[in-house]
């Protein structure tokens, strides 16, 4: 058996060819989508990050704007920035990279984001939402590992879901989701005991542990579906994701590669929400000139 491979790069392509159309819609009623991306310091992988997100704005038909701070920034700096650009109404979302150098509150500068324009989904006010099942910005990397799971052709209820990694941004959401589209989840982590046991369960087997090729192939159970969260940048400079790929393509149903897979697919979602997020501003009588 040879699995089936989840083609992030084809899909996010496909979709940011239809968010164009709908940028130009929302464009000719006054409000193009804009993101605004605040990095601050010199994080190659963070600076490669950006430049996807901001090429993906220019290849949808949006506007973007990107504020580059030195590491040595004050939190004050960036603080005024995320001022303006809320008070912005070419702006409908704003994004600031992770991580932040060492000297930020990381909580409070995200806080400082209007929630209308989080389209990361990172504030408390759409956590909270996401769990009730309200209206929200479902955070990126899990609502576009959700979109692989459709295209894969996955009915998701009564399924065994297994995410491994309990983090904010990745593990949390995933599980919600999963959750309220039906599975039996189990959110596995650092402290575990008998991982291979947990994930050989899973029908569907979320890997978010950022370890490179953790997840081996004898922790799958055969014909099950593998979303790779995880981007690993190897000591030769390639990139792997969390779990072995060569070993897991043997044994899985379907496989996300890395690369490839959920990145492309975190920022397709990234302008899905800015969308969302413009359309809302054009339905509050909030457009912009843009
Ligand atoms: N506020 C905030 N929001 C984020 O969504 C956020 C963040 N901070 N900090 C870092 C993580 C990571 N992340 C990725 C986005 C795209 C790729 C991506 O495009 N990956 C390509 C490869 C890119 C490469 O060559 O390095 C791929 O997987 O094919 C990867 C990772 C967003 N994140
Ligand atoms: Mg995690």
């Amino acid at each position: 058996m040879t699995a089936h491979i989840l083609d992030g790069n084809a899909l996010a392509k496909t979709l940011r060819a239809n968010f164009r159309q709908e940028a130009e819609a929302l464009a000719s009623r006054g409000a193009r989508p804009g993101l605004a991306v605040i990095l601050v310091g010199e994080n190659p992988a963070s600076q490669v990050y950006v430049r996807n997100k901001v090429n993906a704005c220019a290849d949808a038909g949006f506007y973007s704007e990107k504020h580059v701070f030195p590491g040595d920034a004050t939190q004050a700096d960036v603080l005024a920035k995320i001022r303006a650009l809320n008070a912005d109404p070419a702006i409908h979302g704003i994004l600031v990279q992770l991580p932040l150098p060492a000297q930020f509150d990381a909580e409070a500068v995200l806080d400082a984001i209007v929630a209308e324009k989080d389209v990361d989904g990172f504030r408390a006010e759409n956590v909270g939402a996401l769990v009730l099942g309200l209206p929200c910005f479902v955070p990126c990397t899990p609502r576009g590992a959700m979109r692989l799971l459709e295209e894969a052709g996955v009915d998701v209820a009564g399924k065994e879901a297994v995410i491994v990694g309990r983090s904010n941004i990745v593990g949390k959401p995933m599980a919600m989701l999963l959750m309220h589209a039906g599975a039996t989840v189990t959110v596995c982590h650092s402290r575990t005991r008998d991982l291979a046991a947990h994930c050989r369960r899973a029908d569907i087997l979320v890997a978010a542990v950022g370890k490179p090729r953790f997840i081996t192939g004898e922790m799958i159970k055969p014909g099950a579906v593998v979303i790779d969260v995880g981007i690993n940048r190897l000591p030769d400079g390639k990139l792997c994701g969390d779990v072995d790929f060569d070993a897991a393509r043997v044994v899985a149903g379907a496989i996300t590669p890395v690369p490839g897979g959920v990145g492309p697919m975190t920022i397709a979602m990234l302008l899905a929400n800015t969308l969302e997020s413009a359309r809302n501003s054009v339905q509050n009588g909030a457009g912009n000139n843009a």
